[in-house]
């Protein structure tokens, strides 16, 4: 019985940095978490623990930051795309690479009506992502948000599901819908104006949710994906990842109340969740793992 080396690859995970541009007085600052991931010709690191072609994760750590000091970081699509060329041509016997970027969203505190020049806050959990995958010579941007936590106070059913002895749960034409959207796109092109089509997605995205009226989150979940990928043909697909946040109507009959729809209990788990793609048809399938080989 033969047995060798399956698919791996080796990096960093999340080095966070936060960059001051302080070449104004009116500061601006990016937060990222970045993580690299090398693949090529390691049989001999993982077979005898020959280090030749490893280049060790603490340089790659180190690459960022000084990547970060040599010039603005700009698109975190941008910055991913230049660590991961610069990963493929540095090493020998490293042929691909892996860059993911999650930005955290700053915004300037309010001082008298204008944002302050060197004062922030950190408005939520949401998060901009990107994904780049250097194959080679080919490169390959899947880009997202995650944890964007939305809800509709109406405009949501759910009934017509089938039904058999366990099932308790009451049909509803009126219901609160909420979820946190995590959301990746998967760009037919490297050449994409990558901060105005993120912001493009996003409104489109959350456009479609308030809109829809909703008989399920699956079919919210299509509306959206659809609505992006409508209006942006610079996308191949949309993946979404939707927990269904419950929110259940709180019984106050006890209190000689009625409960018209106004007071819910916001249940944290156990939830639904709710995955999907949204494709083109006329495009090929994603040339390249999606995710890193942890995921799916
Ligand atoms: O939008 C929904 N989709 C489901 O699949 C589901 N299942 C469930 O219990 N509630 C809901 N809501």
């Amino acid at each position: 019985m033969g047995i060798s080396m399956g698919p791996n690859q080796y990096g960093k995970a999340e080095v966070r940095i936060v960059t001051v541009d302080r070449s104004t007085p009116r500061h601006s600052i990016k937060d990222l978490n970045v993580s690299s991931a090398l693949r090529g010709d390691l049989d001999a690191v993982h077979l005898t623990g020959d280090n030749g072609n490893c280049l060790p994760t603490d340089t790659q750590k180190n690459t960022v930051y000084a990547f970060a000091k040599q010039e603005p970081i700009g698109e975190i699509e941008d910055f991913a795309l230049r660590l991961g060329k610069h990963f493929v041509s540095t090493a020998d016997g490293i042929t691909g690479a892996r860059i993911l970027i999650d930005e955290y969203n700053w915004q300037r505190i309010p001082v008298e009506g204008t944002g302050h020049d060197h004062s922030f806050s950190r408005a939520n959990d949401e998060k901009r992502t990107t994904a780049v995958t250097i194959d080679g010579d080919r490169a390959h941007v899947v880009s997202g948000m995650k944890d964007l936590v939305v809800l509709k106070s109406t405009g949501s059913e759910f009934w017509g599901y089938p039904k058999d002895q366990y099932t308790t749960l009451a049909e509803t034409n009126d219901r609160i819908l909420a979820t946190a959207v995590t959301a990746r796109w998967r760009y037919l092109s490297t050449d994409v104006d990558w901060g105005k089509s993120f912001e493009s997605i996003r409104a489109t995205m959350l456009e479609a949710f308030a809109t829809t009226h909703s008989l399920a989150l699956q079919q919210s979940l299509y509306e959206m994906g659809k609505a992006a990928l409508e209006k942006h043909p610079e996308l191949a697909e949309v993946r979404l990842s939707l927990p269904n946040k419950h929110h259940f109507l709180v019984d106050l009959s006890p209190f000689g109340l009625e409960n018209d729809n106004e007071v819910f209990f916001a249940a944290d788990r156990p939830y639904g969740l709710i995955e999907g793609t949204v494709r083109r048809d006329d495009v090929e399938d994603a040339p390249m793992a999606w995710y890193s080989l942890a995921e799916f």
